[in-house]
């Protein structure tokens, strides 16, 4: 592995870590921003109860360390410059002491963490909502169920004396990661101003903690969730601790960056490309006009602009969260690829399909997709739906409606119960999901957005009929990253900037991603995707509706 030759400058390596929903990933990334090295490992999941769900933070760790260990394995640790977390925003709860506290009756200290798709605290961001705090209006006017400031408020009310009580701090989960790389507590810009109502130029606001009921958290300086705050990149106290660098098998003293969300780091890894020769309506403007779409268990829609953009019904806009001196919205979709999988897993064929897939060494995906190649006969593939339509909010909606009691629909529901029929459902579930995507991009641009190009990362970006449905539907071209895990580079490109290697984010975001693929709309479907997208908007439509008849007398 990259031995340097004569008086060849040796390579320098960033490492990059992912913890995504479903697994933890970790790559080996050089300079240009090719991956050298990856690995993954899958995490653990608990739902106790329906819409709780919860992790282990010290399960997270340790895969953490298997990967990063996989990856550096035979090359010369001197050659590593620099390391950097992401994660989901996840709710991780330590005590004084820094150990695990339980989330859950059952007082289970090993899930210490509240998944960011949680949905527990529906009554407590109910009343947070109800306060109309000016806070709330670099949310998108309306706090998720997601974010932190109802889970926590969930602890005190539930939780009080096996947790809240006990509690020393509140990690985000991509804070944490820093944390037990560093022993430095600074939380990260991004996590703070995107899930804990941070403001980068304010600071916290008292009066949105007393007014919600969570003023304790206030004392000691706002000790417990963060008093320290820096820049996603920064580099953090004296580097990788010796503890944490024999557990993760790196040289003790490296830079370890301020971390990133996960899906900000999949816009970091996938915004700054070159585009040049690609025939790109983006090439010839600016950074603005480009759209990251980091789409995995969830979908995370993420544009930037020079000045503050309130987009009702998606959050933000949030100072340089992401990209330093740049605002950012951030639409998102709570659940696709969950849904996807939900769907197909859920269907009568699906061992048929599975059987199937094994048999040819292909994904279930593969599989389904050259299967609708098949029964597509000369129609576009897109076609195949004309009388099967779905709302894709079966987890609520996050954007643009802001709503979590909205639930899935599917119409058009047959007796049949074959792989067409499953291979069908799973076509309009994806092109839901498309649709869901367009509507976004809609409140978006209402607001003053000006999108012309759209950047696909994550696992679903793997799915071809994924990529050519959110073409087709949107009518913008999806470009594609050299790296398929991009995500992995946004994370690599934090380690980068820790490291002093590059002067700023941007610069190592031009220098590190890199253009893979463009997919183009194919225009001459427009008029049947325009009519689906018709019926989309009734759906939901309809469904409110039913809601009002049913609360009727
Ligand atoms: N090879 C693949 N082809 C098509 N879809 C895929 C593939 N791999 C993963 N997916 C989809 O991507 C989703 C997971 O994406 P990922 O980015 O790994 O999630 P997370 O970061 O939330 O753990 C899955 O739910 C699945 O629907
Ligand atoms: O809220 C989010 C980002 O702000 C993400 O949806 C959350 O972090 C989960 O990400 P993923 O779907 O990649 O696991």
């Amino acid at each position: 592995m990259a031995v340097p030759s004569g008086d060849q400058k040796p390579e320098s390596y960033y490492v990059g870590v992912d913890v995504g929903t479903g697994s933890v990933r970790a790559a080996l990334v050089d300079q240009r921003g090719t991956l050298v090295a990856f690995a993954e490992q899958p995490i653990n999941q608990w739902e106790p109860q329906f819409n709780h769900h919860e992790q282990s933070s010290e399960d997270i760790w340790a895969a953490c360390c298997v990967v990063t260990k996989k990856v550096v394995q035979g090359i010369d640790l001197n050659q590593i410059r620099g390391l950097g977390f992401d994660a989901t925003c996840s709710l991780v709860v330590l005590d004084k002491q820094f150990r695990p506290l339980p989330v859950n009756h059952e007082g289970n200290s090993h899930q210490n963490i509240i998944m960011w798709l949680d949905h527990r605290a529906v009554s407590q961001v109910h009343r947070i909502n109800e306060t109309k705090h000016s806070v709330l209006q670099y949310v998108g006017g309306v706090m998720s169920v997601e974010m932190q400031a109802p889970k926590l408020l969930w602890l005190k009310e539930n939780l009080r004396e096996t947790c809240w009580d006990k509690a020393g701090h509140f990690f985000d989960l991509p804070d944490f990661l820093s944390w037990k790389a560093t022993g430095v507590t600074a939380r990260s810009l991004c996590s703070l101003v995107c899930k804990w109502t941070y403001l980068a130029e304010e600071g916290w606001d008292d009066s949105f903690w007393k007014k919600v009921g969570l003023e304790d958290l206030i004392a000691d300086n706002y000790s417990k969730i963060g008093n320290q705050v820096l820049p996603p990149g920064a580099s953090l106290g004296n580097g990788l601790t010796p503890e944490a660098a024999k557990d993760l098998g790196l040289p003790a003293g490296i830079a370890v960056a301020a971390s990133l969300i996960d899906a900000h780091a999949g816009g970091l890894g996938v915004i700054g490309a070159d585009v040049r020769g690609y025939g790109l309506a983006c090439e010839e403007q600016p950074v603005t006009s480009r759209l990251a779409v980091i789409c995995g268990t969830s979908s995370c829609h993420i544009g930037i602009s020079k000045d503050p953009i309130f987009v009702s019904g998606v959050w933000g806009p949030y100072f340089s969260a992401m990209v330093p001196g740049f605002w950012l919205n951030e639409g998102g979709q709570s659940v696709t690829g969950k849904l996807i999988d939900h769907m197909v897993q859920g269907h009568a064929a699906f061992p048929e399909l599975q059987a199937k897939a094994t048999a040819r060494c292909q994904s279930v995906y593969a599989y389904l997709n050259s299967h609708l190649d098949l029964i597509k006969k000369a129609q576009p593939v897109g076609f195949l739906t004309v009388d099967l339509h779905v709302w894709p909010d079966f987890h609520g909606n996050r954007s643009p409606l802001a709503d979590l009691t909205l639930k899935g629909m599917v119409t058009g529901l047959k007796l049949s119960q074959d792989l067409d029929d499953l291979a069908i459902l799973y076509l309009a579930t994806i092109q839901a999901i498309a649709f869901g995507t367009r509507l976004i991009i809609e409140a978006m641009e209402a607001a003053g957005h000006s999108i012309s190009t759209l950047f696909l990362c994550g696992g679903l970006s793997k799915n071809p009929l994924f990529v050519q449905m959110h073409a087709d539907i949107t009518g913008m071209p999806v470009v594609l990253s050299q790296e398929v895990e991009s995500v992995l580079v946004g994370a690599a490109i934090l380690g980068a900037c820790a490291s002093g290697d590059f002067s700023s984010v941007q610069e190592a975001m031009a220098r590190m991603s890199k253009v893979g693929k463009v997919v183009f709309p194919r225009h001459e479907d427009k008029r049947y995707y325009d009519k689906k997208y018709q019926v989309f908007l009734k759906l939901v439509e309809h469904q409110k509706e039913y809601a009002a008849i049913m609360k009727g007398d």
